[in-house]
């Protein structure tokens, strides 16, 4: 049974869940009872192989597609920023960043991350007046995340956020996105190929082929046989983020007057962004188990 996420010893509040997802295109199944919830502060890893259904899922989950069968509740409100694996963009359309940033963005409250703040900490100012269509893959990465940010999420939904970046960059994102979520106390699910990185910086991994495969805390799926059989086992040198917790205080998620960050990260210049590329909580009672969407089909 997974422990309930914490804030300052109170149990973390449920933002979404998913219940027994099942999903078929043109009579053939590629969701089977998928069961998740993300918390408040939460990081959640998606993984899995190519055609697992990983982005199906979270088309899913973002509501921009209907099950065949299960339920999807979201908190009242919840703002999602959701950026995508790819975007295409008309070659002719003239659009700049700062005018494709400025369409998402939604007003500004107290708890939101201000719009500078994201500019500054993506180092996205340099391109504001360039047209969409001529930044790199690994520049339109950080625009992508900049424009989900704008959103003034509480919970991100990530689909692959580092393709196409260099491997500097990589980790430098997730540990930007780590730094946020403490701070913001976001909620964060995002599918990753990148198994040891993220590995780093997640608090629960889903293993997805189809089904769930495996899930729960990194270490533990990192040693579960059907991880290692669908990814091999991990070589040694290789890390794993250990994330300690007692019943009383979590020691990473945290509130108020509780934020650790790590030392800040600056997406630097000279970093050249180049081409490169949770838990099962059907057992795990969060009280979202009201469900006030059903997507039966
Ligand atoms: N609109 C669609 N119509 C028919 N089949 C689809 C559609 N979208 C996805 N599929 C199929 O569903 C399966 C899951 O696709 P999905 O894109 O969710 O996988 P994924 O895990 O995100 O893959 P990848 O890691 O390659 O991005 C694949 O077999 C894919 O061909």
């Amino acid at each position: 049974m997974q422990s309930e996420p914490t804030i300052n010893s109170s149990p973390a509040k449920c933002l979404l869940s998913a219940q027994h997802i099942t999903h078929n295109f043109a009579g053939q199944e590629v969701l089977q009872e998928i069961s998740l919830q993300i918390h408040q502060g939460e990081v959640i890893t998606l993984i899995g192989p190519n055609g697992a259904g990983k982005s199906t899922l979270l088309k899913i989950l973002l509501g921009l597609l209907k099950p065949s069968n299960g339920k999807v509740w979201r908190d009242k409100n919840l703002r999602i920023g959701f950026m995508p694996q790819k975007i295409q963009i008309d070659q002719t359309l003239p659009m700049t960043v700062r005018r494709f940033l400025d369409l998402a963005a939604t007003q500004a409250n107290k708890d939101s991350i201000p719009r500078e703040q994201v500019l500054d900490d993506l180092n996205i100012e340099g391109l504001l007046d360039k047209p969409i269509q001529k930044i790199s893959g690994g520049e339109m990465q950080r625009v992508l995340l900049a424009r989900a940010l704008y959103t003034q999420p509480q919970l991100l939904v990530l689909d692959e956020p580092v393709q196409g970046v260099d491997i500097q960059g990589q980790s430098e994102i997730y540990q930007y996105l780590n730094q946020i979520r403490n701070r913001y106390q976001f909620g964060i699910l995002m599918v990753s190929h990148d198994l040891h990185i993220v590995m780093k910086h997640t608090d629960q991994v889903l293993c997805l082929n189809k089904h769930i495969c495996c899930s729960g805390h990194p270490l533990e799926v990192s040693q579960s046989p059907d991880f290692i059989t669908l990814f091999g086992a991990q070589e040694p040198g290789i890390a794993v983020y250990e994330h300690h917790h007692n019943s009383q205080q979590c020691e990473h998620s945290h509130g108020e007057g509780h934020i650790h960050l790590d030392s800040p990260i600056s997406f630097a210049p000279s970093s050249k962004p180049d081409k490169i590329l949770g838990h099962s909580c059907s057992d795990h009672n969060c009280g979202c188990s009201d469900s006030t969407s059903s997507n039966k089909s």
